[in-house]
């Protein structure tokens, strides 16, 4: 069974056709990433799939369930690292954690437990006593990570993870994520071209709501007849054909 399958998946706002006709699938344990210019559709894909808002029309199924008709059932599955970071900044790392346990209904000695292992893997030990709202950029990201690995989803979708990171930070973040594969299927948007290139098993560029291109960094390279990753992205954007 594939973690996500879509058929013509379509956002469809007033005027604007956010996510037109989307067809993709991701395998289990994947790490995908998706790629577009400003107002390509990446986010409101990534909601479509995370259940925040409803397609027009088409579906997805994530693990075998459809946005459309089992949301409740698909939500068990996924959690989201959003675009802007959601933690609670007067609380600590730890708090923090121990507070998305309790959203979960899991017991104050699991919470305890579940909490130091989070820490641990994600290597959260140095400011786990540190209130949240007094950590670095990177340091907040990883902890979104850490708070939405809680529930133990079989999808991660990662909004823009490194978003306004320095170079360091990023490369830290990456290690992180790089973790994750193999373990959890994950989807990020990024708009690093050099994070998709070294990060995912395939990328997917999206331009004005539509799939143009899906594939690996070298496949896409060929595809454009491109030696750098991007020159191929450039020409894909502006409607390379379809894989
Ligand atoms: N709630 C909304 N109401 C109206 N239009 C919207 C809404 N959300 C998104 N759009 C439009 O849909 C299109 C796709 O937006 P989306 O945020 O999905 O793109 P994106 O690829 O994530 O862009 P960015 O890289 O800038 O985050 C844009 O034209 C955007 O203005």
């Amino acid at each position: 069974m594939r973690a996500i399958e879509t058929n013509n998946l379509t956002k469809k706002y007033k005027d604007v056709t956010a996510v037109d006709d989307l067809c993709l699938s991701v395998e289990q344990g994947e790490l995908f990433a998706l790629l577009g210019v400003n107002g390509a559709g990446k986010t409101t894909t990534i909601k479509m799939l995370s259940c925040l808002t409803a397609p027009t029309s088409g579906d997805a199924r994530l693990l075998g369930d459809s946005v459309v008709t089992a949301p409740m059932k698909v939500k068990e599955k996924i959690n989201l690292s959003p675009q802007e970071t959601a933690v609670a900044p007067n609380l600590t790392v730890r708090e923090n954690l121990e507070f998305i346990c309790g959203i979960y209904g899991i017991t104050k000695e699991e919470a305890a437990g579940k909490t130091e292992d989070m820490i641990k893997r994600c290597s959260l030990d140095e400011i786990a006593g540190k209130k949240a709202g007094t950590l670095s950029g990177g340091w907040q990201r990883r902890l979104s990570i850490a708070m939405a690995l809680i529930s133990e989803p079989d999808i991660l979708f990662l909004d823009e993870p490194t978003l306004g990171l320095d170079v360091l930070a990023r490369r830290e973040l990456w290690e992180m994520i790089e973790g994750l594969k193999g373990k959890v299927t994950v989807v990020l948007t990024t708009h690093y071209l050099e994070e998709a290139e070294s990060l995912s098993d395939r990328i997917g560029i999206m331009a004005g709501g539509r799939l143009s291109a899906v594939g690996t960094a070298e496949e896409l390279m060929k595809k454009a007849g491109k030696e750098k990753f991007e020159e191929a992205f450039v020409v894909l954007c502006r409607g390379g054909s379809l894989s």
